[in-house]
């Protein structure tokens, strides 16, 4: 899906160059779920933003989607590929109910009119909102107004979407909600990259990739990350309470099965 090879990005900086990414080289493969994380400001939204043509890289390569990114056309046609949600859910939504605004994103596909309602039904009914089909967008609650967001990549058929830090501004329901809906959409088989500072959420990822200004510091399995590693500790992470009973446990010298990630795990070894 993502093969991205030496990809470096940097904006004009008085007389200088600020650089922004340098040397990341990630391969995501179809149908993979992958974290990505890493503090304010270290680069998460300016590699995605390569990742969909948003941003072009100022050097190295990339191919998403099968597309080299290289030319203007390919830059556009990945953009229907690979989706971002964002954060901020009053940021993207342009129609004025759910069904005009899956409608929008879909107004170009040349699909006639009764093949175009019967998808936009299909993508409400799935996320959950057709009993608001007809509603005002600007009633809707800041969960409901993200999966609309979701509703609209399903409805273009994306084959990645890109949640970037897609929960943070909702409550704890509505968080569960797009997280729940996100895995179910993986499981249909789309490749999704999960952005996020949220520990749980990074314990609970098979894959995770790790940001530290500009460059990629890791990319691999969560167990390693938490307890293999010196990263969370460099980084200043707060560690989930699974994590810190885990460390607890293991400087203790408890006989462990696994080393605990997620409450499943820690109640599968007390
Ligand atoms: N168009 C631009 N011009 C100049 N600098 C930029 C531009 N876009 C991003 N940057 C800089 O690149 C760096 C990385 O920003 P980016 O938004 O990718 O980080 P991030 O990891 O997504 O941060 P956050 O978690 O705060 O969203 C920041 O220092 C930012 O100011």
């Amino acid at each position: 899906m993502i093969e991205a090879h030496n990809l470096s990005l940097s904006f004009p900086d008085g007389q200088q160059r600020l650089a922004v990414l340098q040397g990341i080289s990630i391969r995501i493969g179809r149908g993979e779920w992958v974290a990505l994380t890493g503090g304010n400001g270290s680069g998460k939204s300016s590699l995605i933003r390569i990742f969909n043509g948003l941003n072009r890289p100022s050097g190295g390569s990339l191919t998403a989607a099968g597309l080299d990114l290289r030319t203007p056309a390919a830059r556009t046609a990945v953009k229907q590929k690979i989706q971002l949600v964002f954060q901020n859910p009053e940021a993207q939504t342009v129609g004025s109910t759910p069904f005009e605004d899956v409608a929008f994103g879909l107004e170009n596909r040349g699909l006639a009119y009764g093949e175009m309602k019967e998808r936009i039904e299909r993508v409400l009914q799935q996320v959950g909102l057709s009993h608001k089909s007809a509603h005002k967008v600007s009633t809707l609650s800041g969960g409901e107004r993200q999966r609309l967001a979701i509703a609209s990549c399903i409805a273009l058929e994306a084959e990645m979407i890109v949640f970037d830090e897609a929960t943070s501004m909702l409550d704890p329901g509505g968080r569960q909600d797009i997280l729940d809906l996100a895995r179910q959409l993986w499981h249909q088989g789309t490749t999704v990259l999960w952005v996020t500072q949220q520990m749980e959420e990074l314990a609970d990822s098979p894959r995770i990739a790790v940001m530290e200004t500009g460059r990629l510091v890791y990319d691999g399995d969560p167990r390693t990350l938490f307890y293999g590693s010196e990263i969370p500790d460099r980084l200043n992470w707060t560690p989930s309470p699974v994590i810190t009973i885990g460390r607890l446990l293991q400087t203790q010298g408890w006989p462990l099965r696994h080393l605990p990630l997620t409450e499943a795990d820690l109640e599968g070894i007390l």
